[in-house]
């Protein structure tokens, strides 16, 4: 949906709604800002970087209560009594102590996988709540009242009103920032991260800190809406902040869009609507015997998740016309300066090598005493049937996978404990035997992912839109990549609407992106067509002449004999030949071995 409109209509209905609504339709849309502020964190934690939290409300409690007793509490030690009982510095140490938390957190949960993940956060969810209840000074599970109101100069915001206003500009400077950070290249990362983190790794992202910079992120919004809670509501006690609160955080991201930002504002206000109805009208049809709302309202989520199991927003925009929908929100400045390049290794110098390399897999020796070397300004062919090892001698040689003995070098460096994101950064870039990309994302955003080690703006540069001029050199960088490699028609395309082939070409944009002296390609030539195989043989064959170093995978024989200069080949985990392409046609182990013993 064009954004610019839905932001001056929400505006417009924000600013309107304290004058002509009452109090109590005011009450319930600050609820519906304070939850939106949870959801809009989770929009970025789950549904974008694809780690699920259940744990979210326990940090809108921390800060809540935080400024509670930063507030209230009559004597305070010495080292915090010149707080003076201000908001604002609860406000302060609230966002302190819940990025503090939320790192040692983060440290211990980010790392788990799969199911682990959601139970590490119910485990910490449920322990913070207790926390809160067991806190004596802060009344127990009765909790604490008289919290006092916000105030601004001397402006004393004691009205739901007056209220109203602050949440909803923090909440709107909130999806500010979540949208800047998502359009950037931390967002790009973060966006990686559901899906792609293997690739995002070898383009070297540091996925850890990607997870950690979302799950921080997360922990703030929810922090800034406990701050705002508390002094909106004006007493606390632990139940807003418990398990059922945050699994209702999660059910308002997934009904609302979870990957998306408005979808925060959506599934926010569709709940907290819902649920007010559901209590308002059920007693009145049903009897004010048993709680029905609780089961209609749960027959309702799984109805509605049912029908959109992408949440509302994404229904909604496809109802939008689709001049709306335009994927073209990026826009690229074509006099943007060039990203500097890196110096490349002199023509015919050893830059990869690999000594006596042995894989086992259990009792299956996958590769075994693999011997090659890779130079710069040739084209390397690592050929063998299916099974040969070959796969597994690549993913070595880009320090996906460790020999179990022998040694990798790159550029005079053993790879020996490297990770591949390392191995980027030393000049190593890679395609994948099946493709990896984000379906979802534009080719140019995909491509712009391999630049990402060219940029070093970080999160609050990103968040502010101050890193534009860095952010147009990476897209001009992935728009140049990717018309290099042809396909310069579809650079706003969605990538997964791309054919199987295009996707691999896409595969060497991103790895040029990266701008690399070494290019390992895994199967390259799959799936695309004589044309385009040509015109792959030809960039391959001009990147050569700039003096890259490539090693490609491939079971295209012609394609194989035309381009390589030397080809490697595998049977049973161990090399058989090693030569000139017409050698190795020749080759009786190779013919026998790999082409049956046909000529
Ligand atoms: N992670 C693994 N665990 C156990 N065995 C594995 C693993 N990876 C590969 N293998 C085995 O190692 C051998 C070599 O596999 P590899 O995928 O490297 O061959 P390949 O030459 O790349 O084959 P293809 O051309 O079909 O891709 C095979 O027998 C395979 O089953």
């Amino acid at each position: 949906m064009k954004p610019r409109i839905l932001i001056i209509l929400v505006a417009c209905v924000a600013l309107l709604a304290p004058l002509v609504l009452p109090s109590f339709q005011i009450t319930l849309l600050n609820y519906i800002g304070l939850y939106a502020l949870v959801v809009l964190g989770l929009v970025l934690l789950t549904g974008v970087g694809g780690m699920t939290s259940f744990g979210q409300a326990a940090f809108v409690g921390l800060s809540a209560y935080t400024t509670t007793y930063l507030t209230t509490t009559a004597a305070l030690p010495d080292w915090l009594s010149w707080t003076n009982g201000s908001p604002w510095f609860g406000l302060v140490f609230g966002l302190l102590l819940t990025a503090a938390i939320a790192l040692i957190l983060g440290a211990l949960t980010l790392r788990l996988s799969g199911h682990y993940l959601p139970l590490g956060t119910i485990a910490w969810g449920i322990s913070l709540y207790y926390f809160f209840g067991t806190m004596t000074s802060m009344g127990g599970h009765t909790g604490v009242s008289d919290i006092p109101p916000l105030t601004f100069f001397r402006l004393i915001l004691d009205q739901g009103e007056e209220m109203f206003y602050v949440i909803w500009v923090i909440l709107a400077a909130a999806m500010f920032i979540t949208h800047n950070l998502l359009s950037s290249r931390e967002g790009r990362a973060i966006r990686a991260l559901k899906g792609g983190q293997l690739m995002a790794e070898a383009m070297g992202v540091n996925t850890f800190r990607s997870k950690m910079i979302a799950f921080v992120i997360s922990a703030l919004f929810a922090a800034l809406s406990g701050w705002l809670y508390a002094h909106t509501q004006r007493f606390i006690n632990p139940s807003p902040f418990g398990l059922h609160m945050g699994i209702d955080y999660l059910f308002m991201a997934l009904i609302g869009g979870v990957s998306s930002v408005w979808g925060a504002l959506l599934g926010a206000g569709t709940l907290t609507i819902m649920k007010q109805w559901l209590e308002d009208l059920l007693p009145l049809i049903l009897g004010s015997d048993g709680q029905y709302e609780s089961i209609v309202f749960g027959l309702l989520i799984v109805l509605l998740m049912q029908r959109s199991p992408s949440g509302l927003w994404p229904f909604l925009v496809k109802l939008t016309p689709s001049s709306w929908r335009s994927n073209n929100h990026l826009t690229i400045d074509d006099n943007a300066k060039t990203l500097d390049r890196r110096d490349l290794p002199a023509r015919e110098s050893l830059l990869l090598e690999a000594k006596d390399v042995t894989r086992r897999f259990g009792g299956l020796i996958a590769n075994n005493k693999m011997n090659l070397s890779l130079h710069a300004g040739e084209i390397l062919a690592l050929i063998g049937p299916n099974g040969a090892g070959k796969s597994t001698m690549f993913n070595q040689l880009s320090a996906v996978d460790t020999p179990t003995e022998g040694e990798i070098i790159f550029r005079g460096k053993s790879l020996k404990g490297k990770n591949a994101r390392q191995v980027a950064e030393m000049g190593m870039s890679r395609t994948f035997q099946h493709v990896k990309m984000l379906p979802t994302m534009s080719v140019l955003e995909n491509v712009a992912l391999g630049a990402h080690m060219r940029g070093q703006k970080g999160v609050v540069s990103a968040s502010l839109h101050l890193e534009r001029k860095e952010e147009q050199r990476l897209l001009k960088e992935a728009k140049l990549q990717i018309e290099r490699v042809g396909l310069g028609e579809y650079v706003f395309e969605e990538a997964g609407n791309l054919a199987l082939g295009q996707q691999r070409l896409l595969e060497i944009a991103r790895a040029l992106c990266s701008d690399p002296c070494a290019l390992l390609l895994d199967e390259p030539a799959a799936g695309l067509r004589f044309l385009e195989k040509q015109a792959l043989a030809e960039l391959l064959v001009k990147l050569r002449g700039e003096g890259l170093a490539i090693l490609l995978v491939e079971h295209d024989m012609d394609f194989v004999m035309n381009l390589a200069n030397r080809i490697v080949v595998m049977e049973f985990g161990e090399l058989i030949a090693e030569g000139l392409p017409h050698e190795i046609q020749t080759n009786p182990a190779v013919l026998e071995a790999y082409l049956g013993g046909v000529e």
